[in-house]
C-alpha cells in the first residue's frame, strides 16, 4: 500500500457524507465536497435543491445528522466544537438583511472585530474606513442602513464579513433581493475578492458570473452533488444529462 503523499495540501474546506434531513425531508443526502485555498467554488442547483442548507451546515447554522466537515484538517461538525469559535473564523453574507438597522454603516462593519476578534475600537474603525472607502461608500460610515440603496447594503455586507479576514467566505444569493441594475456593483465586488484570493462558496443563480468568476461549479439537484466541474467544462462540456437538463431550462429563461 502507498503512503499518501505528504505534498497533498489539505483543503480548506472537507465536507465527508453531509446529510441533512427536516422531518421525513432528506435536504443534504451525502455530500462530499473539497475546497482548496484560494478555491472560489459557485455552488448551483434549482430552488430547493438543497444550495441555503449547504452553506448553512458549512457555518454550523445547521447541525449534519451525518457525516463531517473539516475545516483546515479539524472536525468542526463534532458537536463538543465551539460553534462560536468556528463561526469567527468564517464571513457570511446572506441574501438580505445582513446589516443591523440600529447600528452605523461603520458600527456595523467593525463590530465582530471589536467584540469576537478584541480589536481595539481605533485599529477596527481604521480598517473599517479603509475598506468602505474600496468600495466607494467611506461618505456613508457614520449613516444607518437605510440611508443605502441595495446594492450598497450588500456591498458594506460583504466588507463587513471580511473585515476580520475570515478563512472563508460564503455567499448565499448575495444578489438575488436587488433590482437588477444594482447586480453588477456587488458582482464586481465579489469578482475582487475572487481576484485577491479569497477563499469563497458561493451559492448562486447568476449562471453567466459563476462562467467567469468560479473556479469550480457544483450542481446540486435534490441534495445531492450531480456534477462538480472547472467552470469552462461545466458549462461547455457538461458530463451529466441533468446538468445539461438544468443548463438548457436556464437558458431558456
Ligand atoms: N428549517 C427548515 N425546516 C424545514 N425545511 C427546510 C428548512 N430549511 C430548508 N428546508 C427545506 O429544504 C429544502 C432545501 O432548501 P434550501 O433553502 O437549502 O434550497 P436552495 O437550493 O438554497 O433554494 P433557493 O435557490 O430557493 O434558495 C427546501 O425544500 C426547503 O423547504
Amino acid at each position: 500500500m502507498t503512503a499518501p503523499s505528504a505534498s497533498v495540501a489539505e483543503p480548506l474546506l472537507r465536507l465527508r457524507g453531509v446529510r441533512r434531513a427536516f422531518g421525513d425531508h432528506v435536504v443534504l443526502d451525502g455530500i462530499d465536497l473539497d475546497v482548496s485555498a484560494h478555491e472560489v467554488v459557485a455552488l448551483v442547483g434549482a430552488s430547493g435543491s438543497g444550495k441555503s442548507t449547504l452553506l448553512r451546515t458549512i457555518n454550523l447554522i445547521e447541525r449534519v445528522d451525518d457525516g463531517e466537515i473539516f475545516l483546515r484538517g479539524q472536525d468542526v461538525s463534532d458537536p463538543r466544537v465551539d460553534a462560536d469559535g468556528v463561526r469567527a473564523r468564517i464571513g457570511v453574507v446572506f441574501q438580505a438583511y445582513n446589516l443591523f438597522p440600529h447600528l452605523s454603516v461603520l458600527d456595523n462593519v467593525t463590530l465582530a472585530s471589536r467584540l469576537v476578534h478584541r480589536v481595539p475600537r481605533a485599529e477596527a474603525e481604521r480598517r473599517g474606513l479603509e475598506l468602505l472607502a474600496s468600495i466607494g461608500l467611506a461618505d456613508f460610515a457614520r449613516a444607518f442602513p437605510d440611508r443605502l440603496s441595495g446594492g450598497q447594503q450588500q456591498r458594506a455586507a460583504i466588507v463587513r464579513a471580511i473585515a476580520t479576514e475570515p478563512e472563508l467566505l460564503l455567499l448565499d444569493e448575495v444578489t438575488s433581493a436587488l433590482d437588477p441594475e444594482l447586480v453588477g456593483e456587488v458582482l464586481a465586488l465579489v469578482r475582487s475578492l475572487a481576484d485577491g484570493g479569497t477563499t469563497i462558496v458561493m451559492a448562486t443563480h447568476e449562471m453567466a458570473f459563476a462562467r467567469e468568476v468560479a473556479d469550480r461549479v457544483v450542481f446540486l439537484d435534490a441534495g445531492r452533488i450531480i456534477e462538480d466541474a472547472p467552470a469552462r467544462q461545466f458549462f461547455e462540456s457538461p458530463r451529466e444529462e441533468r446538468t445539461r437538463e438544468f443548463l438548457a431550462r436556464f437558458l431558456a429563461g
